[in-house]
């Protein structure tokens, strides 16, 4: 097939996930200016595990809420699979992400009053769709909660309760699934359960994962890592092991 213009973006968007091209982000003007995000381009294939690392104040959240549509670049593009994310009002990035992006943060986030059920299904009710009960019993039994869909979140342990938030985040059958530092408050045993559950719905449900991370580790459970340093992309590794992960990181922080 002979690609024409409109044929290679029709690819793209089909196999790419999300796509950025050089996308900046600049906070604040004159002498408090930042350059969180330096032109950076980017593109995350569909059914693939991706981790963000980078020192402290590389621009790996600005990365993944620009990415997410939760905060907005200065310039460059946004393509999350044929959707450009640029240029949307509010309330369109609010329905983008509603219905197409997932959401795993570091503190659950989930709402104390409502059941687990209720709590998975929010993203569907707030769009205002129906429930359909056999996805919310895959999406449970994916991450293995099926017995526990009528308690509240007190009644969970902390890792049970962020499998709670990754059914959240699958429940729309989302094009990607951002994660921020998702094991950040769980402890080691609880936290590898919750990465082999991410590594789990990129194996066997084809969905996109980015997670943002400090913790070699967990990062070493992503087909690839990608380096963010002063805002720039600093290369990228290969399913690395944890320790050159480590190493990598050392040499960032000491340049
Ligand atoms: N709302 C904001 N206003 C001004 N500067 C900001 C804002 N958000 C981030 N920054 C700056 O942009 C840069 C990148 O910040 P960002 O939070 O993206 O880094 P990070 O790699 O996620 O850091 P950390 O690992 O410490 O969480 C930093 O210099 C930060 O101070």
């Amino acid at each position: 097939m002979r690609l024409t213009s409109e044929n290679t973006a029709a690819h793209e968007a089909q196999a790419y996930a999300v796509r950025l091209e050089s996308v900046s982000k600049v906070y604040g003007s004159g002498k408090n200016q930042v350059r969180a995000l330096d032109d950076v381009t980017a593109g995350f294939r569909r059914g693939t595990f991706t981790a963000v690392m980078g020192p402290s104040g590389s621009g790996k959240s600005t990365f993944l809420n620009c990415t997410a549509g939760l905060d907005r670049p200065t310039s460059g593009r946004i393509m999350l699979g044929d959707v450009e994310l640029s240029g949307r009002s509010e309330t369109e990035l609010t329905e983008v992400r509603r219905d197409r992006i997932g959401f795993v943060f570091q503190a659950y986030n989930l709402l104390a009053a409502l059941t687990v059920a209720d709590n998975v299904t929010l993203p569907v009710r707030l769009a205002e769709q129906p429930v359909d009960p056999e996805r919310l019993s895959s999406v449970l039994a994916a991450v293995g909660l099926s017995e526990h869909r009528d308690r509240r979140p007190s009644q969970l342990s902390g890792g049970q309760q962020q499998r709670v938030a990754i059914a959240r985040a699958l429940v729309n059958q989302p094009d990607l699934v951002c994660a921020d530092e998702p094991t950040g408050a769980l402890d080691s045993h609880n936290g590898r359960k919750v990465l082999a559950l991410l590594r789990r719905i990129v194996d066997d449900l084809g969905q996109t994962v980015l997670m943002v991370t400090h913790d070699p580790v967990a990062a070493a459970q992503a087909d690839t890592v990608m380096f963010l340093a002063d805002g720039r992309l600093a290369g990228e590794l290969t399913r690395p092991a944890a320790e050159q992960i480590a190493e990598r990181m050392t040499q960032l922080g000491r340049s």
